[in-house]
């Protein structure tokens, strides 16, 4: 309720994302652990002068849609979209309670809408009957013919990104979309079916974090952490396999492996930054296949499992705790394979080696462990 003005909101989430190519609806793809939808809908639900909310969504995602807002504040009900944007909105606008007097329209697709933006479109539409989200353009916007040739550069300061929610009175709304369809006139957004009846549409200032969700690159990359650590015993008749570089040394490591221990620390950081668990879960010490094998085939097969799973490496730093050898000439050599195996530039590994002062295990030489940590994206 604003200035005892009933507010609705209409949620256009029929779209199917085909730029998106994700697979499913963009709006269903998460973000910080929620889905784009619930991003959106938590805005309307939680701002101070929305009544409810209504959520039209595509025929075959009325049951996820419900299952995902059922028990979220001021949500009213679900419609089933059409084939455009324009018939997905009217939809919803047949839904509207009579006691409405305004209606707000917003993309599901803009889960980064403010509180602030909410209350100034509100503001200004029962002021003035119907507002805008917009932001000035920054790029300079040209015109192009079917040769590609430009053939005009419009003046910018006069041009505006336009972004929802937009604003209306409610009956004018209804009017503007029927003499549209009477018309059979589709626009991209529901101002321009105002515009055409001739009444002010105004802008009130958006918020350029409000993007539309639209292509792969607007969904930001989610990082995720991983740590690993690993020890191994030092034996007699082994050889001493770190970062797949065979070491010179009077023992060497053992375990059902190669017992490469910082590899093996690396992988575990990996596993557990995508979730994937860890070493002991994919390569099981008490399968035989797994006997005498070179840890760098393990990490191969870690890192397809990352790619599988969209994951990408943003870096890897590592710690060999060793009293000896000096493993410094080796360091090099050890980065070097470990990027390979993973396919990424040398630059994203970092080995490093330290003692501990003859303290402990490993400062008694008997054993070494390795710790690592990682960065990974996904989009
Ligand atoms: N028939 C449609 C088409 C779009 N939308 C909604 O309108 C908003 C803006 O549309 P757009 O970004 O074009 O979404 P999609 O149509 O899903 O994307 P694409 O054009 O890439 O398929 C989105 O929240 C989308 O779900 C809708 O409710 N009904
Ligand atoms: C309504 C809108 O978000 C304003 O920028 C936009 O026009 C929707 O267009 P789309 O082609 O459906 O993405």
């Amino acid at each position: 309720m604003y200035k005892n003005k009933k507010v609705a909101v209409i949620i256009a989430a029929a779209g199917s994302g085909k730029r998106m190519g994700s697979g499913i609806p963009k709006q269903f793809l998460e973000i910080e652990g929620k889905s784009v939808l619930v991003k959106t809908a938590l805005a309307f639900s939680q701002n101070q002068y929305v009544d409810g909310f209504f959520v039209v969504t595509g025929k075959d995602f009325v049951e996820r849609t419900e299952e995902l807002l059922k028990s979220m504040d001021k949500f009213m009900g679900i419609a089933v979209g059409g084939a455009e944007r324009q018939d997905s909105v009217y939809k919803g606008l047949e839904m509207l309670p009579e006691d409405t007097d305004y209606v707000l329209v917003h993309d599901a697709a803009r889960p980064f809408i403010t509180q602030n933006v909410i209350d100034l479109v509100i503001e200004k539409s029962v002021e003035k009957g119907a507002a805008v989200a917009a932001v000035p353009v920054k790029d300079t916007i040209k015109t192009v013919d079917e040769q590609g040739v430009f053939t005009n550069t419009l003046p910018r300061d006069q041009l505006r990104c336009i972004q929802t929610p937009q604003g209306f009175q409610k009956e004018l709304l209804i009017k503007a979309y029927k003499k549209a369809f009477a018309e059979n006139y589709y626009g991209t957004d529901d101002a321009v079916l105002i515009e055409r009846t001739g009444f002010p549409v105004h802008l009130v200032d958006g918020d350029y974090s409000n993007i539309k969700i639209t292509t792969k690159e607007d969904m930001p990359m989610e990082c995720r952490i991983g740590t690993g650590y690993d020890v191994h015993r030092l034996e007699k008749n082994r050889k001493l396999i770190l970062g797949g570089v065979e070491i010179p040394f009077e023992s060497g490591l053992s375990g059902h492996s190669d017992a490469d221990v910082l590899v093996h620390a690396i992988m575990d950081a990996l596993l557990g930054a995508a979730a994937l668990g860890d070493i002991g879960r994919h390569f099981p010490d008490a399968d035989e296949k797994y006997e005498g094998i070179s840890s760098m085939k393990l990490l191969e097969h870690v890192s397809w499992l990352l790619e599988r799973n969209g994951y990408g490496i943003g870096n890897i730093d590592a710690t060999i705790i060793a009293q000896a050898p000096r493993l410094a000439p080796f360091i090099d050599e050890m980065k070097i394979n470990i990027a390979e195996t993973l396919k990424i530039s040398h630059n994203k590994v970092n080995v490093k080696a330290t003692t501990t002062e003859k303290l402990g295990f490993t400062g008694r030489k008997e054993g070494i462990a390795s710790e690592a940590v990682c960065i990974l994206n996904k989009i």
